[in-house]
């Protein structure tokens, strides 16, 4: 499990959105410490700030009121263009709907994170192709996306989130699309990549995916509820 350093901190954090006048709050006083190295699932009913709140932990947006910290960095105020570059050196997405570039090869999808960080060539040949054998679609490598099962196309899109090696993933219901079989080997590969040291976050509906979690932290009404531990005997890991 994780050390003491702390790789997300959230300290009263509220995200307002506002419609035709309208607000609604969909993250209300989140205080929420995450440590390198864990495997957190984000459980709730629908509405209730999931996405909201992978979004921030994802520098893909801004908290309207509270602090964020990625790692020491307090980075709720920084502009667009600062997320991305710290976005693109630390975190791997992995979606519902894999979000695959539908034009682009296996082997082109998986090298984009490195084509955008400027990796070498010569490097980018060895990274993508070492992460395609440990993903076990090197055979697809030069397939497009629509020639390949929703697990297979996980599997890219796993590979993807981790060429560049993250030192974050974040999941948003990365099962949602699968059935058990294929869901499970996703969630068995997110699992190795965090026994390797990388941290995942997970936003999922599904029981069976958060025990592969170490703790579930449970929103309601944007707030967090409750929180779980997951016991060695109960976890899947
Ligand atoms: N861009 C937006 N503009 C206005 N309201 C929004 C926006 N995004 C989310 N909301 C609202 O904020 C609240 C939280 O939404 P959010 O998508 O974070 O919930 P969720 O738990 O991820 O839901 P689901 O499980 O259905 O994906 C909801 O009331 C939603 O309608």
């Amino acid at each position: 499990m994780g050390n003491n350093k702390s790789i997300i901190t959230t300290k009263g954090l509220k995200k307002f959105y506002y419609t035709d006048e309208i607000e609604t709050t969909a993250l209300n006083n989140v205080n929420l410490q995450i440590a390198e190295g864990e495997f957190v699932a984000i459980m709730g009913p629908s509405g209730c700030g999931k996405s909201t709140l992978l979004n921030i932990i994802g520098l893909l947006d801004n908290p309207s009121e509270g602090e964020f910290y990625f790692y020491d960095e307090e980075v709720s105020k920084y502009s667009e263009r600062q997320r991305a570059e710290l976005r693109k050196r630390n975190i791997g997405f992995v979606f519902q709907s894999f979000n695959l570039i539908d034009e682009l090869t296996v082997y082109e999808n998986v090298e984009l994170p490195l084509i955008y960080l400027k990796y070498p060539s010569s490097e980018r040949k060895q990274r993508v192709e070492e992460v395609l054998e440990h993903m076990q679609i090197m055979h697809r490598k030069d397939h497009f996306p629509q020639q390949l099962s929703g697990g297979q196309q996980q599997r890219v899109a796993v590979a993807r989130a981790v060429v560049a090696k993250p030192n974050l993933i974040l999941a948003d219901e990365p099962t949602g699309n699968l059935d058990s079989t294929n869901g499970q080997e996703v969630m068995t590969l997110l699992s190795d990549l965090n026994a390797g040291g990388t941290t995942v976050i997970m936003v999922t509906h599904s029981a069976t995916d958060a025990e592969y979690a170490h703790r579930v932290v449970n929103l309601f009404d944007g707030q967090i509820v409750s929180e779980n531990i997951n016991s060695k005997e109960n976890s899947l890991v």
